[in-house]
Order: C-alpha cells, then sequence, then structure tokens
C-alpha cells in the first residue's frame, strides 16, 4: 500500500520501465516502479540483488534514461529535458554519492570537495560553505591530505560533502556504507539523517544493512524491478525490528498493479 504523507512531495516517479538487452535477451530492469518522496524526507530502498535498486537510482539520478514512465523532481520532468540541460540540472539539483567513492586521487579532500564549485566560481558566501562543510564531516586537519591517505570512512564522507556542497535538493546514494566497518558507516549514516533533518534536504540510500536503514523514516521495499511494499520506520526500529519488517514487506502479496505485459 503505497502511503501519502501531509509534505509536497519533491521526487515523483511514475510507471518506470526500463530494459536492458543483452546478446538475444531482454532483462526487465524496471517494470512499473513508481515512487513519491517528499521534501526533507529520508527514505531507504532495500530488496534482494539484482531487483532493480541502482537501475531506479541512475534513473532518478537522469543516468539512465527509461523506456517508459516519467521522473518529476519538483514540477520539472527530467526526461523532457534536452541531454545537455539534464546534465545542468542534476549538477544543481542532484547529490550522488556511490560505493566506489570516485575521488581525484591527485587532489586534496578539500579539492575533490570544491570540484563541483569550479564551474560556479568559488565566491566568498561558497568559501564559508566549504570551511563549514569540512568541519561538520570531522575533516578540517585532513583538508589537504589526497584520498589515498584518507580512512575509507574519511574519503566517504569527503565524497558526501562533495556531493552536497551546492546544497542539492536531492541527494541518492547507492550502498554509501557498502566498503565501510560499522562505526564509519554510521558516522556516514548520521550526516545523511543531519541532512534530512536539519536542511530539509531529500534523501535516497539504497543499502542492504537494516542498521543503516534503521536510519530512515520510510523503507521501500524492491521486487521484481517494482516497488513491492513500504513501511514507516519514523519510530526509528532497532536494526533486527527493522530487519523483521523488511522480511515480512519482501513476502507479502502485493497490493500494487500487476504491470502489463
Ligand atoms: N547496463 C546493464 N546492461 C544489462 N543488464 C543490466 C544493466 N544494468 C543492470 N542490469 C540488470 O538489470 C537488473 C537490475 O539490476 P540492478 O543493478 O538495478 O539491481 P540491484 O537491485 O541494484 O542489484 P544489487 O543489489 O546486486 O546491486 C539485473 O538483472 C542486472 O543484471
Amino acid at each position: 500500500m503505497l502511503m501519502t504523507r501531509g509534505a509536497a512531495p519533491l521526487l515523483r516517479v511514475e510507471s518506470i520501465v526500463k530494459r536492458f538487452r543483452q546478446g538475444a535477451a531482454t532483462i526487465d530492469a524496471l517494470q512499473d516502479a513508481s515512487l513519491t518522496v517528499d521534501e526533507g524526507e529520508f527514505v531507504a530502498v532495500m530488496g534482494s540483488s539484482g531487483c532493480g535498486k541502482s537501475t531506479l537510482m541512475h534513473v532518478i539520478a537522469g543516468l539512465t534514461r527509461p523506456d517508459s514512465g516519467r521522473v518529476l523532481i519538483g514540477d520539472q520532468d527530467l526526461f523532457s529535458l534536452s541531454d545537455r540541460r539534464l546534465t545542468k540540472f542534476r549538477h544543481e539539483r542532484i547529490g550522488l554519492v556511490f560505493q566506489a567513492f570516485n575521488l581525484i586521487p591527485t587532489l586534496t579532500a578539500e579539492a575533490n570537495i570544491a570540484l563541483p564549485l569550479l564551474a560556479a566560481g568559488r565566491s566568498n558566501a561558497m568559501e564559508e560553505r566549504l570551511n563549514d562543510l569540512i568541519e561538520r564531516i570531522g575533516l578540517t586537519s585532513r583538508r589537504e591530505h589526497l584520498p589515498d591517505s584518507l580512512s575509507g570512512g574519511e574519503q566517504q564522507r569527503v565524497a558526501i560533502a562533495r556531493a552536497i556542497v551546492q546544497d542539492p535538493a536531492i541527494v541518492l546514494a547507492d550502498e554509501p556504507t557498502g566498503s565501510l566497518d560499522s562505526n564509519n558507516g554510521q558516522a556516514v549514516c548520521q550526516l545523511l539523517y543531519e541532512l534530512s533533518q536539519e536542511r530539509r534536504r531529500t534523501i535516497i540510500v539504497v543499502t542492504h544493512e537494516p542498521s543503516v536503514a534503521a536510519w530512515a523514516d520510510r523503507v521501500v521495499v524492491m521486487k521484481d524491478g517494482r516497488v513491492q511494499a513500504e513501511f514507516d520506520a519514523s519510530t526509528r526500529f532497532e536494526p533486527q525490528e527493522l530487519a523483521a519488517r523488511y522480511q515480512a514487506a519482501l513476502h507479502a502479496p502485493t497490493s500494487l498493479p500487476t504491470p502489463a505485459v
């Protein structure tokens, strides 16, 4: 059952279909996937391997064009934009964080974070924001270090800071804690959580880990390329309780319509 919430939706994913061709075979990665996320909401997307979570994130980010369906961020229909305008929109409004930190090895932590600001020019306000961010992620004493000399957790915090330095409306994080130990993973979750709480940014995190999903307001469960179920998690479940609810949602019969073949 899809939930309706009070706040205005920031993101609307409407009936997305995405097929990939592999030789003679066709893979239905997304089959009528729909999702609505409010401004300031923190959503965790869970589901078995291959159910379409990453493909959905790529579509929401405007990196993969769907075969059909729409993605609206605010009033903007992403795929009605030309490639050039879509890239510009993504840079301005969407922050992306992946499991691989994708930092530039020859640039310091600070320079990596500041990269998205280069196109816009580094104004005084931006300098201030940069300093504030570096302090918030606890890397003030490490700002001049190259990525190689930072721990995995520190590198991921740099990657998150880079994703949010332009203050995007929505942050998409695909397994952001996948390569981190649990302390560093929890620190990354805390950072994303504060962003949703204090700055009303919309956060969508793909994760297999109940201890990560436990930070979310709502858990969305995907199966076979669709949103199978979702449940409210704003009461802050313990990871074990969340895992049990996830399993129950995954195996419950879906109330969503079967897509046309
Ligand atoms: N570029 C591609 N070309 C062909 N098939 C693809 C491509 N990208 C994804 N797929 C297939 O689409 C399906 C969904 O993949 P996706 O990566 O979205 O799943 P996932 O839920 O993120 O999986 P995991 O949890 O293992 O990362 C899978 O069967 C995958 O093999």
